[in-house]
């Protein structure tokens, strides 16, 4: 896993990434203005190993998460002091997935992420599409569009790990485990991932 360390909050710095607005609106005669994020939308594959019976999931270091650890007196001043707050409190358990971003469509996208992050090589044939969620909060709803891929060990062509210093681990995991990891009080993960493995327990497992 990655090494992480002197993490600041500095000012919100533009990117290509998150584009903050405000959409303003009358509702009922009265002016209204909610503050918003534009975000990109997102594939995110499920993807289970048949070879060795085992979802293949993804942990990374989520920046996002991190921050929502730390006290707001701990991160104004300086950097943030990873005794206190170690880098393993932002690590994540998700899906595979991928920003839409780039001019291919949804399932061209999903293989190259299987592909990057996990190491499988798959094609189009070997998705199937289950649906499209509205990744609703009161800033976002951008979308996330969900698939369903059956890998075996022998699609296997590299140990994938993500692009340009994503520093992703693949965590192949038994479907019981998983369970009992989304079954905690506490579960760092997105809401989607709870959906995914419900999905695929309801639909695909133990039918
Ligand atoms: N906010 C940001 N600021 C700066 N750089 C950024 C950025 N978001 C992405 N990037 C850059 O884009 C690269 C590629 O991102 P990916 O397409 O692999 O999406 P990711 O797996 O991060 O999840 C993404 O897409 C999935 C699928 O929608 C979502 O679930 C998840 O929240 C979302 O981060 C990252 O490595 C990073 O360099």
């Amino acid at each position: 896993m990655e090494e992480i360390s002197d993490v600041k909050v500095t000012k919100y710095i533009p990117t290509i990434y998150t584009r903050p607005r405000t959409v303003e609106y009358i509702k009922n005669g009265t002016l209204r203005k909610r503050s918003i994020m534009a975000e990109k939308n997102g594939v995110v594959i499920i993807i289970y190993n048949k070879t060795r019976d085992v979802l293949v999931l993804v942990k990374q270091f989520r920046p996002s998460a991190y921050f929502c650890q730390v006290n707001e007196d701990d991160f104004l001043l300086d950097t943030i002091d990873t005794k206190k707050y170690p880098p393993k409190l932002g690590i994540t358990l998700e899906f595979c997935a991928g920003l839409v971003d780039k001019d291919l469509c949804n399932e061209e996208i999903a293989i190259e992420e299987i592909f990057e992050e996990c190491g499988y090589n798959v094609e189009i044939k070997d998705l199937e599409e289950i649906c499209t969620i509205c990744n609703l909060t009161d800033t976002t709803g951008a979308k996330s569009f969900f698939y369903y891929c059956e890998v075996t060990d022998d699609m296997k062509v590299s140990n994938g790990g993500g692009v340009e210093g994503e520093n992703i681990e693949v965590i192949d995991m038994k479907v019981d485990d998983v369970i009992q990891y989304g079954t905690q009080d506490y579960v760092q993960s997105p809401a989607c991932f709870l959906f995914g493995l419900n999905w695929f327990l309801y639909n695909k497992y133990r039918k």
